[in-house]
């Protein structure tokens, strides 16, 4: 079950990176690397993360116009991530042009509502639907516009699969019981939200902040 564990290793600190990503290569499905690794180390440093032998999750939550999404994709052909994000507010033109441009190994995913958000903010930005309603909403437009799958929190990813059954979900916003959430919202347990219909979870701070983060990793998997 540690298998459908992605650390997210949220660092722009490359030798950091990689020694997290040694520790773990044992136990996690993969590694995530988000904007903060992108911005410092870019195309180069990602390639080097994938030298561990761990699929990489490259999450760089793409929204922009089409042309400009699909260019930024069409870039990252050298690096063929696993797994790549973009925004489904972005609209169904545009996810449905990133969908085209990725390399054919890559599964295009969409952020849906972020696990940071709750239905005060979501209302803050003028989205009058709570964030279950839209999730499911732009569920839909991403299976519409071909997408592989979306990242929701485990609280609408039972929904959202009812939505789409092969769909791939990314379930972030995870904790083990009792642990610090920080600036998340939505959060579940790893094992509620693997019940709920997660194909893969997202963690980063419970494993990678830990002073032994395979063991920390191996413990949350043991409850799976
Ligand atoms: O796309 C994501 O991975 C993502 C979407 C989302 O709604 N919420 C969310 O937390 N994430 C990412 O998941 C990771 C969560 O990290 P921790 O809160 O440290 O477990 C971060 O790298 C976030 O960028």
């Amino acid at each position: 079950m540690a298998g459908r564990i992605f650390v997210a290793i949220d660092t722009p600190d490359l030798a950091r990176a990689l020694a997290i990503g040694q520790k773990l290569r044992g136990h996690a499905g993969g590694l995530k690397l988000g904007l903060e690794f992108f911005c410092a180390n870019g195309a180069v440093g990602v390639r080097e993360m994938a030298g561990l032998g761990l699929p990489i999750f490259l999450d760089l939550k793409l929204h922009d116009i089409p042309n400009t999404v699909a260019s930024a994709v069409q870039a990252l052909h050298g690096i063929e991530p696993a797994v790549l994000t973009v925004h489904a507010a972005g609209g169904r033109a545009m996810m449905e042009d990133a969908k085209a441009a990725a390399s054919p190994g890559t599964k295009v995913v969409a952020v849906t509502v972020l696990t940071s958000l709750d239905g005060d903010d979501l209302d803050s930005i003028g989205v009058a639907a709570d964030p279950h309603e839209q999730v499911a909403r732009l569920t839909g437009l991403a299976r519409e516009a071909g997408l592989d799958g979306v990242v929701c929190s485990g609280f609408e990813v039972a929904a959202a699969r009812k939505l789409w059954k092969d769909g791939f979900f990314v379930v972030p916003g995870v904790r083990p019981a009792g642990g610090a959430i920080g600036d998340q919202k939505r959060v579940m347990t790893p094992r509620a939200a693997l019940d709920a219909g997660a194909s893969i979870l997202v963690i980063g701070r419970p494993i990678t902040k830990a002073e032994d983060p395979d063991a920390a990793l191996r413990a949350i998997a043991a409850t799976l």
